[in-house]
């Protein structure tokens, strides 16, 4: 569905992804997990076209995104879905509103239509009742499912999700987590998971793959995963302060830094 190949992308001196190759499986979800500045934004974003990298191929349905100009990317992200950070709903447009927004935006479909499909969405996601409200009186939980029913209205064929469960209660993480789950399988959509979320991941992947400064680190099943003997993986998921992933992300020694520049 879409594969990586020798992506590489720096920002100035750093390097926030090194080479990544992988094969993101039709109709699963997939994970990336990886500690704060490992490179999973940037790697979502080379994902979706939002970005560019200095090398490499993205390859979805078979055309490899880097190449392509940006009419071409926009009119291929209508197939995708994407649930960023914070929803980004609009705040001037009820629940109703703002999930038929792309398909009033995009299509030429018949209120009458647009009306049955927004409501088989905000069924899908359990917020029939909060149609007429304003994203300012929706829970955090609320807020989520909104924005994940206005991802998936225009059936898209792959759905991304950055950080779907930040903030949100024990009860309504699970909530998110069944239904990012429950989509997948019904809708049959290549489901991509960027987490810090390691209790969250275990219960929806497929597949997970683990970055540390800009490499994929290991990759696998949840089994796979939780049986790693590489203790980078092992510090990662046991949550563990000390060990060889550094708590600061530094190139030069501290002395040097602070009494030579
Ligand atoms: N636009 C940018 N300009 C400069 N550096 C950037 C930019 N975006 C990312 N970086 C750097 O690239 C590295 C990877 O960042 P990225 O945001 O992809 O990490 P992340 O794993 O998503 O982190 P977090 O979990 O904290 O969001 C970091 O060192 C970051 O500082």
């Amino acid at each position: 569905m879409i594969k990586v190949e020798n992506l590489v992308k720096k920002y100035g001196g750093i390097t926030a992804l090194n080479h990544i190759n992988y094969h993101f499986e039709k109709g699963k979800v997939t994970v990336i997990l990886g500690s704060s500045g490992s490179g999973k934004s940037t790697l979502l974003r080379q994902l979706t076209g939002l970005e560019k990298p200095d090398s490499g191929s993205v390859f979805f349905d078979g055309m490899d995104l880097t190449t392509l100009g940006k009419k071409k990317i926009y009119e291929i992200r209508k197939k995708m879905g994407m649930l960023f950070q914070g929803s980004a709903l609009f705040n001037y447009l009820n629940v109703f509103e703002n999930i038929a927004f792309p398909l009033r935006e995009h299509t030429k479909i018949a209120d009458n239509i647009i009306k049955i499909i927004v409501n088989m969405k905000l069924e899908m996601v359990g917020l029939r009742g909060a149609q007429n409200l304003m994203p300012s009186q929706l829970s955090g939980g609320m807020t989520k499912r909104a924005g994940l029913a206005r991802a998936i209205v225009m059936d898209p064929k792959i759905i991304f999700y950055d950080e779907p469960t930040s903030g949100l209660d024990p009860i309504s993480t699970g909530v998110i987590d069944k239904l990012i789950k429950d989509l997948n399988q019904t809708l049959d959509i290549t489901t991509i998971v960027v987490s810090h979320d390691i209790e969250s991941c275990f219960r929806i992947a497929d597949n997970i793959i683990i970055l540390f400064q800009g490499d994929i680190i290991a990759q696998g099943t949840v089994e796979e995963i939780k049986n790693s003997e590489d203790l980078r993986v092992k510090q990662f998921i046991n949550g563990e302060p000390e060990g060889p992933i550094p708590f600061t992300r530094a190139d030069k020694d501290y002395l040097d830094e602070i009494l030579f520049d």
